[in-house]
């Protein structure tokens, strides 16, 4: 693979809160069209790694490249508007719209029927139209994961960042939903997530990055991972 193969760069990103190191240099490539995650400990600087990423906070140094362009610092809206969609561990669907027009809403500046045509593929694609007309408040906590990433895809990313997309949900759903991922890399997407959920990081990734206390500690294909003793040591 070459360079441009390369969708996500972030290079010796580091990161303090109040003087505290929450991210010290960590590195990470992540492939077009791979499913890529990130694995570690509570507190180990995943979520600031996203946030860094998607633009919701500067870093306090280190690089990151999205598409071979450096977007370090940029707003999260420019960084959206480069092709990154995101969706969050708690879920930031509005109670009182329904599905679709949670869909709907995000998709600004594109005109109604397109946004709409777009909205009903989406949720035929992800098995999930029978709630189309749900109130964002009734639905059940897998629902709500699939709604998200069906909204996230409203905007055309071309890479995805899901932080925890598998936790608190069923295995059966949980499969579900990396079946659908592995369908949209196929079609150009593609896919970094954080996980608490090994059986889903360690069976369905390409490659796997290990962050604990900030630096990552281990890098490379599940398999390798799983039996790096620096992984076992850091999760016990
Ligand atoms: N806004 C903030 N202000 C101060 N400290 C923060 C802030 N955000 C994160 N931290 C601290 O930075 C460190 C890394 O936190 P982060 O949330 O990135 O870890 P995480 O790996 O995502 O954890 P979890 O698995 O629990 O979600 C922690 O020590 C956390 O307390």
């Amino acid at each position: 693979m070459s360079a441009s193969d390369d969708i996500l760069v972030a290079e010796k990103v580091s990161k303090r809160f109040a003087g505290r190191v929450a991210l010290n240099e960590a590195s990470l490539t992540v492939k077009r069209g791979s499913i890529t995650g990130v694995i570690g400990p509570n507190g180990s600087g995943k979520s600031t790694l996203f946030n860094i990423i998607a633009g919701t906070l500067a870093p306090n140094g280190g690089r990151v490249w999205i598409r071979g362009q450096d977007v370090t610092g940029a707003s999260a809206a420019e960084i959206c508007r480069r092709g990154v969609g995101r969706t969050f561990q708690i879920s930031r669907l509005f109670a009182e719209m329904t599905v679709m027009e949670n869909l709907v809403a995000v998709a600004h500046g594109v005109d109604d029927r397109a946004a709409v045509k777009r909205a009903r593929e989406l949720l035929e694609f992800l098995e999930i139209t029978a709630i189309a007309d749900k109130w964002g408040s009734e639905l059940s906590y897998g629902q709500r994961k699939l709604v998200e990433i069906a909204r996230a895809l409203m905007l055309q990313p071309v890479i995805m960042l899901l932080d925890e997309p598998f936790a608190g949900i069923n295995p059966r759903l949980q499969n579900r939903i990396v079946e659908h991922l592995r369908a949209l890399c196929a079609r150009g997407l593609t896919v970094f997530f954080i996980d608490h959920e090994m059986r889903i990081v360690l069976s369905e990734c390409d490659l796997v990055y290990v962050l604990a206390e900030g630096s990552v500690i281990a890098s490379g294909p599940p398999e390798r991972v799983r039996d790096d003793p620096r992984v076992l040591d850091a999760y016990f």
